[in-house]
């Protein structure tokens, strides 16, 4: 693992190692599962999302729906106006059924914020997220984030399923913008 890498313009450094990351999925799995008390469909939002969803669903024991997602709205390390969410089926699932938005992050809170009310629009009767990530200081949008795994500082971070313009995603390691 190295200390330091360069992605297009931008340097990072270590900031969370793999096995860290790891134990600490396995731990809100378990939490998550011993909360569980209905039958739920899981939304991992593709494509950052897909790394931390496969780890944290193998750990969970109890029946559940899978349902992907695409959300995507940064480019680089901004975020732009536009927030684009598409479906990999059709959107009857949604009605009635209690939801679990699978997220690699909560940044500013928008993607969760605009897919909470999309779902509700649609009739779902519950939805709450799971992130990986959260960064408190940056949100803006309002969620039901109900479970996370670890609270970050303002920083943008890469790897892990994170991306600097679809760059860094197959690091195993997550690295921080220096
Ligand atoms: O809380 P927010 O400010 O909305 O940021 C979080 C979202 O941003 C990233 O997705 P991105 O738009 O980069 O798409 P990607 O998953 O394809 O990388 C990340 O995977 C989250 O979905
Ligand atoms: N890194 C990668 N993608 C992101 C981030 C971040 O810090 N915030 C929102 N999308």
């Amino acid at each position: 693992m190295d200390a330091k890498l360069k992605i297009n313009e931008h340097e990072f450094e270590l900031f969370i190692a793999q096995d860290k990351i790891e134990d600490r999925i396995a731990e809100m799995a378990w939490r998550f599962s011993s909360d569980l008390k209905s039958e739920v469909a899981m939304v991992p939002v593709m494509a950052g999302a897909f790394y931390f969803a496969s780890r944290f669903l193998s750990h969970i024991d109890k029946p559940y729906r899978l349902f992907g997602v695409q959300a995507s709205s940064y480019k680089g390390v901004n975020q732009s106006e536009e927030l684009a969410i598409s479906f990999l089926k059709d959107d009857r699932w949604i009605k009635d059924a209690h939801l679990v938005i699978l997220e690699d992050i909560i940044d500013s809170g928008r993607t969760a914020h605009e897919l909470e009310k999309y779902f509700y629009s649609k009739g779902a009767a519950r939805v709450e997220v799971v992130a990986l990530f959260y960064k408190p200081e940056q949100q803006r949008f309002e969620c039901n984030l109900t479970h996370y795994g670890f609270e970050i500082g303002p920083e943008f971070i890469v790897g892990y399923g994170l991306d600097v313009d679809e760059e860094g995603r197959y690091l195993k390691d997550v690295y921080r913008k220096q």
